[in-house]
């Protein structure tokens, strides 16, 4: 959310650079002040964790809780340079390392220096020793809460095998399925349809309503769970999902607004207007960092 103070400021600041393409409601910006859209509207960024210990190996990784590669490191870093201008009040991780390690490599990038501070919530003893007793100090941090129901899909009696030599003992076509298919399970393991059980409703009871308070939220969770996340937001059927790939470390950005939500692809840089352009409170609160951090 943007306080109205910075609007006067941002319309000069949107004439005076044209950096952003703003719209204005006249042809003479300066002259007639930008109306702002009264509906606010909130960022949601998706990464997928950096590349894991596993996905090195070429295992199947599922559920098993494996750290980060030097180059997933890399990875978490670089998305986020990539988000380092974009609100974030709040992040939701799975309660997996690899998830974990990449919001938080992720967060050392963001030009509002805010600290994430993971949220202990596991018993009543956890919460009470992680207070924080001072309120300026709860302004400088960002609340990160774990969750199970982010967790990559379990991958049943596949996990720990080797993806090619799984494929050459089963077939192609068969661990192809098993991978990418909506509703058809590894053995003993969850379809994607049993991980959208979860995480879909995780985000549409816990995630969205954050948003609709006006939090911009970042989640970092995991292959297969945050493609159930896409299929609800881009409304995919069970066949086109097959297609759906996520690279690690790739930040995805949605604009909510008015109840929906608008994918903006992925900000391949913090200095690209594009992104910015897109929406007025990305282009102010850019603006905002650049006067508080010039
Ligand atoms: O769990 C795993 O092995 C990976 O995180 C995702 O695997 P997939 O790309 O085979 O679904």
């Amino acid at each position: 959310m943007i306080h109205m103070g910075l609007l006067s400021r941002a319309n000069c600041y949107s004439v005076r650079r044209n950096l952003f393409t703003v719209h204005a409601t006249s042809s003479s910006p300066v002259a007639n002040p930008i109306q702002i859209p009264s509906k606010d509207e909130t960022a949601l960024i998706l990464i997928r964790h950096g590349e894991s210990l596993w996905n090195e190996k070429n295992l199947f990784t599922g559920c098993v809780d494996v750290p980060l590669t030097q180059k997933g490191v890399e990875e978490a870093i670089e998305a986020g340079k990539r988000i380092s201008n974009i609100p974030i009040d709040m992040i939701y991780t799975s309660s997996l390392i690899r998830a974990q390690m990449t919001a938080m490599l992720a967060m050392t990038q963001h030009r509002r220096k805010k600290v994430p501070i993971i949220k202990h919530n596991e018993s009543e003893q956890a919460w009470k020793s992680s207070q924080i007793h001072s309120e300026e100090t709860k302004k400088q941090s960002i609340p990160v809460i774990t969750s199970w129901q982010l967790n990559e899909r379990m991958y049943g009696e596949l996990q720990g095998l080797n993806k090619q030599e799984t494929a050459d003992r089963f077939g192609k076509e068969k661990v192809q399925e098993w991978r990418r298919s909506y509703d058809i399970p590894p053995p003993d393991g969850e379809s994607l349809e049993m991980c959208a059980d979860r995480a879909v409703a995780y985000f549409k009871e816990q995630i969205v309503p954050q948003l609709l308070t006006g939090k911009n939220v970042m989640i970092a969770a995991h292959g297969n769970s945050l493609r159930s996340i896409i299929m609800y937001l881009d409304k995919l059927t069970s066949q086109e999902v097959i297609s759906l790939e996520l690279s690690t470390g790739i930040p995805m950005l949605y604009i909510f607004k008015d109840g929906k939500f608008f994918r903006r692809g992925s900000p391949t840089d913090p200095s690209e207007a594009g992104v910015y352009a897109y929406t007025r409170s990305l282009a102010l609160y850019r603006q905002k960092l650049d006067e508080m951090f010039h």
